[in-house]
């Protein structure tokens, strides 16, 4: 049990086929956070994006599935693992069958499977594991576009509420087909309504969704200390306020008013000007009271880490299972005693963390309270006896 009365998740087998540069791995694991060192270009960021894909969505680096098989191979890939929880040992697996002789369909959809069954949906895979993930990407999250701060945001939903991605993707082919029905002067008017409908349900149904994941993150005792600052989040947009002011059925009625008297506004500007599409997230440094966006490059970096570790705890929290974290090349930019921080709190949480780094000598601080791997050109061995 972790100190948030979840059970402890973790992995305790993976095995890939022709994923990426592995053209076959099988690795054996237990329960303590895995450490994967190698050069660059070795294998080690594919690995953990290979975790990511068994949960919902398209993984830490957003690739197609098709990008993701082995140049050179059959055109498919496969991601298995065990997963070790309260529900016992579960083997769940993912993958993209091989490309068809005769070039096939540009797009197939990856498989899911659960104990030999195969599922219809992604989100299946969260029933029994939770992953979240720190990548160098994220870096300039805080700076960068309001776009990927949203689905940032709504990859923190995801994780507590699994139909959040599948309500994301119904909004955005809505709002294209109003987008589109906007622009025909002979449209229909009753279809625009009720494509306007659907939208106000879902994007009601969104700010909710989000607002409500940001007040539990504040709600959460502050873990913060000035290694991790804690961060003070707050949605600027207007459903999400909508939402915190008066009834979901309100919210939804108001949304669906404002659509239908924005459509010769919207048809001038050819997009949709008001919904959660065009929503951000605001994040401040609480000591400091300065937002993020100002805050130095470390101090941003400690601040994301700090934002990724309360929401792991949330998840813990909620879901009462331990998440994995996965950590793409986060120890290097930390100072030792940063790093030695970290390596606490992945401790106190109890998770199965996955870091990746260039040099063994940035784990050294972990010890034995990890696994080691040294990763080579798509092969992974053990770096110390367990
Ligand atoms: N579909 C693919 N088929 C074969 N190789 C691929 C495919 N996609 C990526 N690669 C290769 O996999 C290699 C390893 O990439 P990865 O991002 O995992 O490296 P890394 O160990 O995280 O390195 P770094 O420390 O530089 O981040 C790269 O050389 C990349 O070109």
């Amino acid at each position: 049990m972790s100190g948030d009365g979840a059970e402890a998740v973790f992995l305790s087998a993976i095995a890939l086929t022709d994923f990426r540069n592995y053209a076959q791995l099988s690795l054996k694991l237990d329960r303590r956070p895995v450490v994967l060192v190698g050069e660059n270009g070795a294998g080690k960021t594919n690995l953990i994006e290979a975790v990511s894909l068994l949960s919902p969505g398209r993984g830490l680096r957003r690739a197609t599935y098709e990008a993701l098989a082995r140049l050179g191979g059959t055109g498919g890939w496969t991601v298995s693992a065990v997963v070790q929880g309260p529900d016992g040992p579960v083997r769940i697996g993912t993958g993209l069958d091989p490309a068809p002789a005769d070039g096939g369909p540009a797009t197939r959809s990856r498989r899911i499977r659960i104990d030999g069954e195969e599922e219809r949906s992604s989100e299946a895979l969260a029933r029994h594991l939770g992953v979240l993930w720190l990548t160098p990407a994220m870096d300039g999250l805080f700076t960068g576009p309001p776009g990927d701060r949203r689905r940032f945001l709504d990859r923190l939903v995801l994780a507590i509420d699994a139909g959040h991605g599948q309500r994301v993707s119904a909004y955005e082919r809505a709002l294209a087909q109003r987008n589109r029905l906007i622009e025909d002067y002979n449209a229909d008017r009753r279809w625009l309504d009720a494509i306007e409908t659907q939208i106000a349900e879902l994007g009601t149904a969104i700010a909710a969704a989000r607002r409500e994941l940001v007040g539990c993150l504040a709600e959460l005792a502050p873990e913060a200390d000035d290694l991790f600052p804690a961060a003070e989040l707050s949605l600027e947009g207007e459903i999400e306020g909508w939402v915190g002011e008066m009834s979901a059925v309100a919210a939804e009625d108001a949304f669906r008013a404002r659509l239908a008297e924005g459509r010769a506004r919207d048809r001038a500007a050819g997009r949709t000007l008001t919904g959660p599409h065009r929503s951000d997230l605001t994040v401040v440094h609480s000591a400091k009271g300065m937002p993020a966006s100002r805050a130095s490059t470390g101090e941003q970096k400690a601040l994301l880490i700090g934002l990724v570790l309360a929401h792991a705890r949330l998840v813990a929290r909620l879901t009462r299972r331990t998440p994995l974290l996965l950590m793409d090349e986060v120890a290097a930019h930390l100072d030792t005693r940063r790093r030695a921080g970290l390596f606490a709190r992945i401790a106190a949480l109890g998770t199965q963390a996955w870091m990746t780094g260039t040099d063994a000598a940035l784990f050294e601080a972990i010890g034995d309270e990890a696994q080691h791997f040294a990763v080579d050109d798509g092969r992974v061995r053990p770096l110390r006896p367990a």
